[in-house]
């Protein structure tokens, strides 16, 4: 019997951190974390995330399938999450939807991606040259599962990254909890940024039409 003690409380504490944000509106929302190379924890699928129980996760193997006997179905969304371990050294995978990456993503979904520029906080990412820029993909939410998994992964291509899936929500990894989560709140930081920035642009150009 595998010892993932550690793992599942890190995870819980993370899980309990979003949910305190109200991130996992309707069931929404996904999460994951790696106990060994070809096993990870990840969350049960349909259950209400912002409670905390003792089936919280279950163990899946590389292909994301049950490794221990469960009743519990895992995520429906963790193809997703097997695309990345499969792939890099990731340690923890966070899925949310929130109102905010999904009107950025339907915003700038036309584009196929969203670039940051010159934020602070994109040096969450690494990114510490002066005017940094972050590209962040968005792809199509494909209902099936192993194609949207398929367009997912032409985007893996690190230990640490984020997609946004359009009028869906966005997946972030990072090679620990605590990267997955600052790469997370960075994120959701920028759309917000990005809104209330969109926001105050329209409301000076419609000040200035009216003072015209
Ligand atoms: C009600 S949200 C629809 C499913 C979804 O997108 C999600 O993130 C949660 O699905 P899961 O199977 O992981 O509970
Ligand atoms: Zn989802």
């Amino acid at each position: 019997m595998m010892d993932y003690k550690d793992k599942w409380e890190e995870l819980a504490d993370i899980k309990d951190e979003l949910a305190a944000r109200d991130w996992f509106m309707g069931t929404s929302g996904n999460l994951s974390i790696r106990v060994s190379s070809n096993r990870f924890l990840v969350t049960a699928s349909g259950k209400d995330k912002r409670k905390r129980t003792s089936e919280d996760f279950l163990l899946v193997d590389e292909n994301g399938q049950a490794a221990e006997e469960t009743h519990l179905k895992p995520s429906a969304e963790t193809l997703l999450h097997t695309a990345v371990y499969n792939r890099t050294s990731a340690g923890c995978i966070l899925h949310v939807h929130t109102a905010e990456n999904n009107v950025i993503s339907e915003l700038y979904g036309g584009r196929g991606e969203i670039i940051f520029k010159g934020q602070e906080i994109i040096k969450a990412f690494g990114k510490w040259e002066e005017d940094a820029e972050l590209r962040m993909p968005i792809i199509y939410n494909h209902a099936h599962i192993p194609t949207l998994a398929d367009e997912f992964s032409a985007h893996i291509e690190g230990n640490s990254g984020a997609v946004l899936i359009r009028n869906h929500g966005i997946t972030v990894w990072g090679t620990s909890g605590f990267e997955a989560k600052k790469l997370l709140e960075a994120s959701e930081f920028l759309f917000r940024y990005e809104l209330l920035l969109n926001q105050s642009r329209s409301a000076q150009a419609l000040n200035q039409t009216i003072a015209n």
